[in-house]
């Protein structure tokens, strides 16, 4: 039985005696090429969600996997500014929307790819912001992926519920920095996914330090890293901890986040081959 057989068959929204307080009663058909499905969380804005989104993808890339970005963050997204994508050419072919494809080949869709100017605002009320999400996922011909990664806008609103709810995913990845605040907030996030039984990765601790460029000291602007503390508490491991690096901003300003390297992500991607290999059941930490 492949992999998908068996997450669906395990998921209640398959059954028809689905009861009525399945939360993921909703999920929608799977995409056969996509091998896994990734959502990438925070619990607070501004935490570096969607730069981890774009430097993980660009990491799996350059593994060799074939990577795509469905950018849910549709009011503030940014993924097409990180990875240098300019909108206004969105094709269709007999399958559905084209994505474009960044210069290592990552498959990315966002609204943001809609419109020549990228500074245009959407106005939209919830509803419309969760079912422009679920068309990126049923309208895009996404062909064979490896690993899709979907970037939520921060919070636990309308969209992060709809993703976890509608999407077979097969697990989050939640962001966090190192502030108290961020950390209550985690938390919140940490206990929504696990309310909704989606299964989670691992977290990605960001901006958890800064070394001298001078000196090569060690500072912590945002206080000393959690990332032991937050695993402890919560029984969810700390997969990669990134320091607070000029670089990314510098690149991502640039459209070339995903040229940087990142050996933080090592064991990171060793979590996800497994999950793209056996299944998220073999990793599941709720
Ligand atoms: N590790 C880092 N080192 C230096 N700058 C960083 C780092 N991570 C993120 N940034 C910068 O912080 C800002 C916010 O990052 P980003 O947009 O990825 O956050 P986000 O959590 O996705 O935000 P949003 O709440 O808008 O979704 C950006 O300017 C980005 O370049």
């Amino acid at each position: 039985m492949s992999k998908k057989e068996s997450a669906c068959d395990s998921c209640p929204s398959k059954s028809e005696n689905c009861e009525a307080g399945c939360d993921r009663k909703n999920m929608i058909k799977p995409q056969e090429g996509i091998k896994s499905v990734i959502a990438v969380m925070s619990g607070k804005g501004g935490v570096g969600k969607s730069t981890v989104t774009a430097l993980l993808a660009g990491f799996m890339a350059k593994k060799g996997h074939e990577v795509g970005i469905l950018d849910g963050d549709i009011t503030g997204p940014s993924i097409p500014r990180l990875l240098g994508l300019k909108g206004g050419r969105i094709g269709a072919g007999q399958r559905g929307l084209i994505p474009y494809r960044t210069e290592l080949g990552v498959k990315v869709m966002s609204l943001n790819l809609f419109f020549e100017r990228e500074d245009e605002a959407v106005i939209w009320r919830g509803p419309m912001l969760a079912g422009a999400v679920k068309q990126f996922w049923e309208d895009v011909d996404w062909g064979e992926l490896d690993f899709l990664f979907v970037d939520l806008p921060p919070g636990t609103g309308d969209v992060p519920l709809t993703v976890l709810q509608s999407l077979p995913l097969d697990g989050v990845i939640i962001v966090f920095s190192p502030q108290d605040l961020a950390i209550m907030i985690v938390k919140k996030a940490l206990r929504m996914v696990r309310t909704l039984d989606v299964p989670v990765i691992g977290f990605v601790e960001n901006m958890a330090y800064l070394e001298c460029p001078e000196c090569g000291k060690v500072i912590y602007p945002y206080g000393k890293p959690k990332g032991s503390q937050v695993s402890e508490e919560t029984g969810v491991p700390v997969l990669a901890t990134l320091p607070i690096q000029p670089s990314y901003t510098s690149f991502g300003d640039q459209g070339k986040l995903e040229m940087l390297e990142t050996p933080e992500f090592e064991q990171l991607a060793d979590r996800l081959e497994k999950v793209a290999a056996c299944g998220s059941e073999a990793i599941s930490n709720n």
